[in-house]
């Protein structure tokens, strides 16, 4: 049947020769099993960008169905871990030879934790947008796994002018007063006694990491419990009233500009030996003002991640 067809990337030729870093599909949408380590191996809805390089300067095209098809058999067939991303990489080539000697693919979905809340012990789901990403350059396999975490950040510095403000309004309502216990304790419950509050903004730290090649199974969880763990205020799942009032004290105790949560996130990066490189980057979507404040590290090391 296909032989009575006209097969134009293999019986043309390019109108205008050149070779092409990278060509192929992107946004295709397809379940997929994925293992991360700690959890059931769990389908989700990811949308994927396929590529090969296109070294041959004459040729009419690469074959996109051969690309399609090695991801379909990926979805109906298989489970995304380590090695099978490597598998699929080396037959995006082996499905070209002559035309493609490099291969990316990259896997964006929202992978689903179960989350519990800060004091009353329910729990609730919260989805973690993670990116997926294999490389083959020269032979080189490069896999890199990055997720998303939202966070709460409160202002330190909105924090301290606010405290100035509850000290003056402290200062005016009971200097002329032999203060008594009880009705500064009344007053303090009122907004005349707290007349400022800082402020605060949903905030997302962006995590990339490099896996080496003893990894199996995506450590997805140890990644977000890492960036949870030392950030302290993620944005909360199921939250009764004694969720809210520990979640104000955690943001009261960890005020942060988006240098500090950098830093806390680097630290904790630094101390964590798995990873052969990361990458961070800190979003705090202002509250005070109609544009982010940022910051961005990576480990440092030589020939790795530049920020
Ligand atoms: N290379 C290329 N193909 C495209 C593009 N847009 C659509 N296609 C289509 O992708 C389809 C699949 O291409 P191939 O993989 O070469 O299909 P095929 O010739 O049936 O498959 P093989 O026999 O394995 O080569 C073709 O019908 C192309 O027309 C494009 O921009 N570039």
């Amino acid at each position: 049947m296909s032989t009575l067809m006209p097969d134009i990337a293999n019986h043309t030729t390019a109108q205008t020769e050149g070779t092409l870093d990278w060509v192929g599909m992107s946004n295709i949408e397809m379940p997929m099993m994925v293992a991360s380590q700690g959890e059931n191996e769990r389908m989700v809805s990811a949308f994927i960008d396929a590529f090969v390089n296109l070294k041959e300067p004459q040729a009419k095209g690469i074959h996109m169905s051969r690309l399609y098809l090695l991801l379909d058999e990926l979805s109906t067939s298989n489970t995304l871990d380590f090695q099978s991303l490597v598998t699929l990489l080396d037959g995006f080539i082996s499905s070209h030879h002559d035309l493609s000697d490099n291969a990316k693919v990259q896997f964006r979905f929202d992978y689903h934790l179960r989350r519990k809340s800060l004091i009353s012990g329910k729990q609730g789901w919260k989805a973690y947008p993670v990116t997926l990403t294999g490389r083959l350059n020269k032979g080189k396999v490069d896999i890199e796994l990055a997720v998303d975490v939202r966070y709460s950040s409160t202002c330190p510095c909105s924090a301290a002018l606010a405290r100035q403000l509850i000290q003056k309004a402290f200062k005016a309502k009971f200097h002329d007063q032999d203060a008594d216990l009880d009705s500064i304790h009344e007053w303090l419950g009122t907004t005349e006694g707290i007349v400022a509050t800082p402020h605060s903004q949903r905030s997302v730290a962006e995590l990339k990491v490099k896996l080496n090649a003893n990894t199996s199974e995506f450590p997805i969880t140890a990644l977000v419990d890492i960036i949870e763990g030392c950030l302290k205020t993620p944005v909360q799942a199921a939250v009764k009233r004694e969720d809210e009032q520990e979640f104000a004290l955690l943001n009261g105790q960890n005020l942060m500009f988006c240098e500090d949560a950098a830093r806390r996130l680097q630290h904790a990066m630094n101390n964590t030996a798995e990873y052969d490189d990361f990458w961070l980057r800190i979003n705090h979507l202002e509250s005070l003002h109609a544009h982010d404040a940022v910051s961005i590290t990576t480990k440092g090391i030589e020939g790795g991640y530049q920020p």
